[in-house]
This record gives structure tokens, C-alpha cells and sequence, in this order.
């Protein structure tokens, strides 16, 4: 009998359809589900999801199916690679027959009410499962292409931690384990915010200096945020918080930055989201994000700034113009209380 786990992916769009193709080529007992039953039969014929990775041949040995409780009944480590939109209701489907499992979400999103992450959905919905999340600077298309690329596993379950970089890790993807999960996902989920800033910014002609300046004040304010909830910030020094930050804030290939460049042409939102016809969960995680932080107190000028132009009809130039007018504070946040002898190292959160 192999030692080796048999693994599901639930979700056939871009993610899902890329750790899908990477395990098989890995020699792994891999399904992937979707509930588009024509488009399954399309990619078990030609190899290709023409929906979400168009031109990109996957490995022969990659099982599609949708059938859930058929996939689920033999595997015993499941990949979520669904928006977080649908996660929590393609996971009380599937519920019964994950008791007990390795459970790994990829989702980089954030449920409201609660403000839950989706392994915290995951323990709400299969209180036995073990779980793990995946982050990281991880552009679905270059994976699934053979870029060399590196990603972050986390969770409290060191030997998942281990099956994990079992079944993912190859010559083109490193598997780096954390224990920080809440830091990890954090991070995958909040960069998706600085994203569709950065893609505005690149429509509008702005130079260098200027992204420099967003993605690093924007890895300072989510640090902020996210070591008021508990993260450790070192974690955001990591893979899954500047690493993840700055692709996605840098590549056109980015969903969330394409978003941000479209509405930088002068798309609506609406237009825009349309146009991409894939999932940016950056808009959804924005709204969410300030209202978050508007109850914590927390200070999140950036985020504020977008939500004005988005959803309160502010013009740009007015949201520039307090950024660029706001009270200059200090660089490094962090260095500033450490050298003040007030920063606790986060020992108290
Ligand atoms: N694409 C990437 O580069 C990438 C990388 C890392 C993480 N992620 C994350 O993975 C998650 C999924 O993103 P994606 O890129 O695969 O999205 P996508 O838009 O490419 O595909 C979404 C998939 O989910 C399916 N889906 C939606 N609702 C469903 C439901 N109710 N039941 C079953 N299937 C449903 C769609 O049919 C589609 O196959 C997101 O949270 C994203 O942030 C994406
Ligand atoms: O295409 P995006 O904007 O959803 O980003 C994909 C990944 O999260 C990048 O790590």
C-alpha cells in the first residue's frame, strides 16, 4: 500500500485546476471536482481547462470528476480552492464525508458576518478535521506553466504540515511550513485590497517611486492590522505576507490587480469585475476589511482611501490629496515603539 495520501481538489478554476495538474505530475492519486460537468469532459479530452487556464497542458494522470460524495469517498487530504463566497456551502455539502480528514483551504478571502477566515469555516462546519491553510506569492498560471515558485503551509498539525509538502513539493515548488495559520491566511487575504490599489495606480500613469510607496506602506498597514488580531508579524515578513504583496501588487496576471487597472481606465466597478470574469476577492475583502477595522480603531489610511473612491463616490484626486496630506508619521512602526522601549514584541495579543 502506497504511503502516500489520495487527495481531492474541490474548485476547478484557476487554483484549483493548477494544484490539481502539479500533484498528478507529482505521481499522486489526485482528483480534481468541479460542478461544471461540460467543462470536465472538456479537460479530461484535451487536457486543457480552456475556462480558467487556457494553453496550459495538465498532466494525463489528473482525474476529473463531479461527483462530491464519489471524489470524497477515497481521499483522505482535501484542497479547498473555492471564492470565499461559496466556501462555507460547498463545504456543508461535502461535511459528512470529511470527518476526520486533512483539510487544506487556498481560499485568500474573508466571511462576513464574523469576519471569519475560512479555516475557522472549516472548524465550524467538521469540528474533526485537521486543518491547514496555503499562501503565498502563487500566480495560478506561472505554477501551472513551471515557474519556479515557493508557497507557505500552516497549521498547528506539524505531520499535515508534512503531507502537504509531500504531495506539493517539487523541482519548480518549494512548501515552506509556519504555525503562524491566522498570519498566513490573514496576509493571503489582505493584500488582495493593496492589489486593486496598485493596478489603479499602473492605469494612471503612476511612476515607480509611487508603487514602491504603496506596497510598502501597505505591508506596514497590514501588519498593523493584522497583529491587532493576534498574527504574528514576522509572518508578514514572510512568503505569505511581502512575498504574496508584492507579486500580486506588481503582476498584471494578479485578478485583483487587473481590477484595480481597469477601474484606473475608468471602468465602473461593476464593468470592471464583469470584464475579468473570474474571482477578485480583494472587493469583497475590502468592505469587509474597513468595516473590521473601523470597530478594532484601527488606523488603515489605504484602506479607507479605496472604500471612499469605491463605494462613497469620493473623487480620486481628493482621496490622493489626504493621503498625500495626512500627518507624516514614522517609517517602521514597529522600530519606532521598539527604540521608545514600548513595543511588548506582541507578547499580549
Ligand atoms: N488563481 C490564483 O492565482 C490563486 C492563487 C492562490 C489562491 N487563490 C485563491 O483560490 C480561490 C479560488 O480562486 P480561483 O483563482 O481558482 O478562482 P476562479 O475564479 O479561477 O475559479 C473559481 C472556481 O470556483 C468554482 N465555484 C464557484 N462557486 C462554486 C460553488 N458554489 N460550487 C462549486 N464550485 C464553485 C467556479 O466554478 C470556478 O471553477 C480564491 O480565494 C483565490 O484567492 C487563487
Ligand atoms: O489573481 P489574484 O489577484 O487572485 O492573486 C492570485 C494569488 O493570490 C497570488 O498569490
Amino acid at each position: 500500500m502506497s504511503d502516500k495520501p489520495t487527495v481531492a481538489v474541490l474548485g476547478g478554476g484557476s487554483f484549483g485546476t493548477t494544484l490539481g495538474g502539479l500533484m498528478a505530475a507529482n505521481g499522486i492519486d489526485v482528483t480534481l471536482w468541479m460542478r461544471d460537468a461540460g467543462l470536465a469532459a472538456t479537460i479530461r479530452e484535451t487536457r486543457q481547462n480552456s475556462r480558467y487556464l487556457p494553453d496550459i497542458q495538465l498532466d494525463p494522470r489528473l482525474q476529473v470528476e463531479t461527483d462530491l460524495q464519489q471524489v470524497l469517498a477515497s481521499a483522505s487530504l482535501v484542497f479547498l480552492a473555492i471564492p470565499s463566497g461559496a466556501f462555507r456551502s460547498v463545504l456543508r455539502e461535502a461535511a459528512p464525508l470529511l470527518a476526520g480528514k486533512g483539510i487544506v483551504s487556498t481560499t485568500k478571502g474573508i466571511e462576513q458576518p464574523g469576519f471569519l477566515m475560512m479555516s475557522e469555516i472549516v472548524a465550524e462546519e467538521v469540528p474533526t478535521a485537521r486543518v491547514a491553510v496555503l499562501s503565498g506569492p502563487n500566480l495560478a498560471r506561472e505554477m501551472a506553466a513551471g515557474a519556479l515558485t515557493a508557497t507557505v503551509v500552516a497549521s498547528a498539525d506539524d505531520q499535515l504540515c508534512r503531507e502537504v509538502q509531500q504531495v506539493l513539493g517539487s523541482r519548480t515548488l518549494r512548501v515552506y511550513a509556519s504555525q503562524d495559520h491566522y498570519g498566513v491566511e490573514l496576509g493571503g487575504a489582505l493584500k488582495n485590497v493593496y492589489a486593486i490599489i496598485s493596478g489603479m495606480a499602473a492605469a494612471m500613469g503612476m511612476g515607480e517611486n509611487t508603487r514602491s510607496m504603496l506596497i510598502t506602506r501597505a505591508l506596514a498597514e497590514m501588519t498593523r492590522f493584522a497583529v491587532h488580531m493576534g498574527a504574528n508579524p514576522l509572518t508578514f515578513l514572510g512568503l505569505a505576507g511581502v512575498g504574496d504583496l508584492i507579486v500580486t501588487c506588481m503582476s498584471p496576471l494578479s485578478r485583483n490587480y487587473q481590477v484595480g487597472h481597469a477601474l484606473g481606465q475608468g471602468l465602473s466597478l461593476e464593468e470592471s469585475v464583469a470584464r475579468l470574469g473570474q474571482v477578485a476577492e480583494g472587493v469583497n475583502t475590502l468592505k469587509v476589511l474597513r468595516q473590521k477595522a473601523e470597530e478594532e480603531g484601527v488606523y488603515m489610511p489605504l484602506v479607507n482611501g479605496l472604500h471612499a473612491i469605491l463605494f462613497e463616490q469620493l473623487p480620486l484626486d481628493r482621496v490622493v490629496g489626504a493621503l498625500m496630506g495626512g500627518e507624516q508619521k514614522h517609517d517602521v512602526e514597529f522600530a519606532a515603539l521598539w527604540f521608545a522601549g514600548e513595543w511588548n514584541r506582541g507578547e499580549d495579543k
